[in-house]
């Protein structure tokens, strides 16, 4: 499979500044890929329009060719910095995962995820304990892409690199493509066989 961004422009509103204009990108399955950028540059707004959570004012996302899907878990999926924000507040976290079908013991052992949260609501979390719920989501099976836009920033070390681990396991495992959006070079380095700076693909005048 492959994901390409086609000549993407966008504006929060009519009559605001270009955000991103004309920014194109391809990333296949099985690549490992860093977006850097400067801050307020546009990487996240960038990120949440490749998973379908923003339309583009102009231009097209598309896997394999086609638009992304409509229905259904999708097989893009984005992990971002509030997870508070991605999970229903109203569902116990059992629901959220079983929506997603993704029930691993390997997993959850893996991120340290305890049973007994999963009988609690997302407010009873804290911020990096709901993470890694987030993640656990992220990597069900019909999961082709993840994008990880500074999802660790909030986590202590020993958490960042548990969940890196896992993350990067699956990856190599399931030939996943994966996006990362971060701050960290050495991170990004490390993990990524490729570097995208936003700068270099968005035509927008400043
Ligand atoms: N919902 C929104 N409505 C209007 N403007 C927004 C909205 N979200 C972001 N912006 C603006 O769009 C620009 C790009 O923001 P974005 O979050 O994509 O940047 P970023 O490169 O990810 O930043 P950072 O590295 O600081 O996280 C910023 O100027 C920001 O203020």
């Amino acid at each position: 499979m492959q994901i390409e961004a086609r000549n993407i422009s966008f504006q929060y509103r009519e009559n605001t500044p270009w955000i991103l204009k004309d920014v194109s990108l391809k990333i296949e399955e099985g690549e490992r890929v860093g977006l850097v950028g400067p801050s307020g540059y546009g990487k996240s707004t960038l990120v949440k329009i490749l998973a379908g959570y923003l339309k583009p004012t102009k231009g097209e996302v598309l896997l394999d060719g086609k638009p992304l899907p409509k229905k259904g878990v999708s097989p893009v999926q984005l992990i971002y910095q509030h997870p508070e924000k991605a999970i229903n507040p109203r569902w116990k976290m059992k629901k959220v995962l079983q929506e997603s079908g993704m029930f691993r013991d390997e997993v959850m052992d893996a991120l340290g995820i305890e049973r007994d949260w999963l009988e609690r609501y997302p407010r009873e979390l804290s911020g990096g304990e709901l993470q890694r719920f987030c993640v656990a989501r992220s990597l069900f099976e019909g999961t082709h892409f993840l994008f990880a836009d500074e999802m660790s920033t909030m986590l202590d070390v020993i958490t960042q690199a548990q969940i890196w681990n896992l993350m990067l396991k699956e990856v190599e495992e399931r030939r996943l493509g994966l996006l990362m959006v971060t701050h960290n070079a050495y991170l990004a380095e490390k993990i990524c066989a490729r570097t995208i700076r936003l700068e270099e693909i968005n035509t927008r005048e400043e």
